[in-house]
């Protein structure tokens, strides 16, 4: 192919050079030879020479950037040049992970979509700098060439193209290093980042065998689900809330989920944002295939402004108001005034949908105090509970710190598993060799006797937890019956005057009777 190409090139060269005599020389031919050349040259070079060619430049010369579609063609080209070209070419690429190959210039690969073949061949030329320029492209241009039959040209345009673009950009993505974002006061509305490389998996991940496939399941339809979410007129996004006591595995599923899907992790700090206009503003920054992490969300946001107002409105000394309205000031100037109105707009406005594929995640510990608003269904549309280790979750932890399928010692852990709650946390920190000498066998024994001491220790807690209870019934009762005794004792007392009264007023009767007088009383 690349010697026919240079043989219609040579042709093309030839009929480029006769219309230049033309030009020259064209007082001496008829007026309208030039136009009958050129119509009929094209004629003959589409009739001889049934290729089209598409270049793709490296730089874009209206904006001074590395082209993206070449960046994506690069990334495309890459996974077949490294099975196919002979002559590679080994780059490094800004932001990926690994070297990557490529061909070499002046190197053509073979490329087949849909049962046509086509042509890629990388070019480099260097053309003469005839002014000085910052940009590349003007001293050493490179590009690829596409070549294809004339008749396969709905194909490749209709289609094939595209499928190029997103093939490399799906490359590229999956060859990329993941970033963890996070914002921070001093920054103002700006995020800063790390490579990400978390090594928590959802296989590492201890939990239920179960859910954590139905996990999988559901995020790897979110990953594919472009279309559909189109189709059903919904942004494509999705939120899923984490709950359940420390340790249990929050923040690490966290990770499992950017490494499964290749996703950055926003990790949101929202008492480090000042207020709604700068939270959209983080949002927008925030780019696709991104997982939106808010960290203890009960903590995060200050609900608790009606509340203060409402104790504004209790207080009923005026200086007493005055310090209240002091002191929440002092706290609004340091603290963030991100409203739940406007978190409920970060998660759901029309801005959340620029971008698109992403993740909304919140972890908290305490499900309950959360607004309903915050975690309604469509809102956060999966929620996940994380909970004690379980001996299923066990086992992978077995399987991750001890390299163990199954031991003798597994049943007396299940038992004592399904008696006592340990979290993950725990159970890891004790399945882990505290030294070199200690095996398997013993980092069981060591989890045996945790989870024994755990037990007893539960044991003790509910022990001094029913005392504890029943001291206060005893004492509510004591306190009922003397509230009641003393009732009682009032009653009578009350009973008792009144009968005095009536036996005064009967011997001031008697009294008025014999005297005819009416006695004074003071
Ligand atoms: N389900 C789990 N599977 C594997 N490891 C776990 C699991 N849960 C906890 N761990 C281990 O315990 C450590 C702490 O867990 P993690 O930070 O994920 O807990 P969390 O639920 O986010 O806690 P918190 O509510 O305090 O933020 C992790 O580094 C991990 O090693
Ligand atoms: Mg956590």
């Amino acid at each position: 192919m690349a010697k026919m190409g240079d043989m219609w090139g040579q042709l093309g060269s030839v009929m480029a050079s006769m219309m230049f005599a033309y030009a020259m020389f064209k007082q001496f031919f008829p007026d309208n030879l030039g136009d009958i050349l050129e119509k009929y040259g094209q004629k003959l070079v589409a009739y001889v020479y049934p290729y089209i060619q598409i270049t793709f430049d490296e730089y874009d010369s209206d904006f001074h950037r590395r082209s993206e579609v070449y960046s994506a063609i690069q990334s495309y080209l890459s996974t077949k040049s490294s099975t196919r070209a002979k002559r590679l070419k080994a780059h490094e690429v800004k932001g990926s992970k690994a070297l990557v190959l490529g061909m070499d210039d002046n190197e053509e690969v073979t490329d087949e979509f849909e049962g046509i073949k086509l042509w890629w061949a990388s070019k480099k030329s260097a053309s003469k700098k005839t002014s000085f320029s910052f940009f590349p492209e003007y001293d050493d241009r490179k590009m690829y060439k596409l070549t294809f039959h004339r008749r396969h040209r709905d194909v490749v345009m209709g289609s094939y193209l595209d499928h190029v673009r997103q093939e490399g950009k799906a490359i590229a993505v999956k060859n990329r290093q993941r970033k963890l974002y996070i914002n921070n006061t001093g920054k103002g509305t700006k995020w800063s980042h790390v490579v990400f490389e978390h090594p928590a998996t959802f296989e590492t991940l201890a939990m239920d065998p179960k859910e954590k496939q139905s996990i999988i399941n559901d995020l790897l339809k979110f990953g594919k689900g472009k279309d559909y979410y189109k189709k059903i007129g919904k942004a494509w996004k999705r939120g899923y809330l984490l709950y359940g006591p420390p340790g249990t595995g929050k923040s690490t599923m966290i990770s499992a989920i950017s490494n499964l899907m290749n996703y950055d992790v926003y990790d949101l700090e929202l008492t480090a944002v000042k207020d709604n206009t700068e939270l959209r503003k983080l949002l927008i920054d925030i780019s696709g295939k991104a997982i939106i992490v808010i960290e203890d969300i009960d903590c995060s946001l200050d609900l608790t402004g009606q509340r203060k107002n409402k104790k504004v409105e209790e207080a009923k000394d005026g200086d007493e108001k005055d310090q209240i309205l002091k002191k929440k000031e002092e706290e609004e100037n340091t603290t963030s005034k991100v409203t739940l109105s406007g978190l409920l707009n970060f998660i759901d406005g029309i801005w959340s949908a620029c971008g698109g594929e992403r993740l909304i995640v919140f972890t908290t510990n305490y499900v309950d105090k959360l607004d309903p608003a915050l975690i309604r269904r469509g809102r956060m549309d999966k929620h996940i509970k994380l909970s004690y280790c379980c001996y299923e979750a066990f086992k992978v932890l077995a399987r991750n710190y001890l390299d163990l399928e199954t031991h003798e010692l597994f049943g007396t852990i299940e038992r004592l598993l399904g008696e006592t709650d340990m979290t993950p946390a725990d159970v890891a920190e004790n399945l882990m060799p505290k030294s070199d000498v200690e095996d398997a066998e013993s980092c069981l024994k060591n989890l045996i006797e945790a989870l024994e001491a755990a037990k007893e220790a539960a044991r003790v807690k509910a022990e001094e937890e029913a005392k504890q209870k029943a001291e206060e019934e005893a004492k509510l009762k004591a306190e009922e019956e003397g509230k009641l005794k003393a009732e009682k004792e009032e009653k009578e007392k009350k009973d008792e005057s009144t009968k005095e009264e009536v036996k005064c007023n009967g011997t001031l009767a008697e009294k008025v009777k014999e005297n005819g007088v009416t006695p004074l009383i003071i």
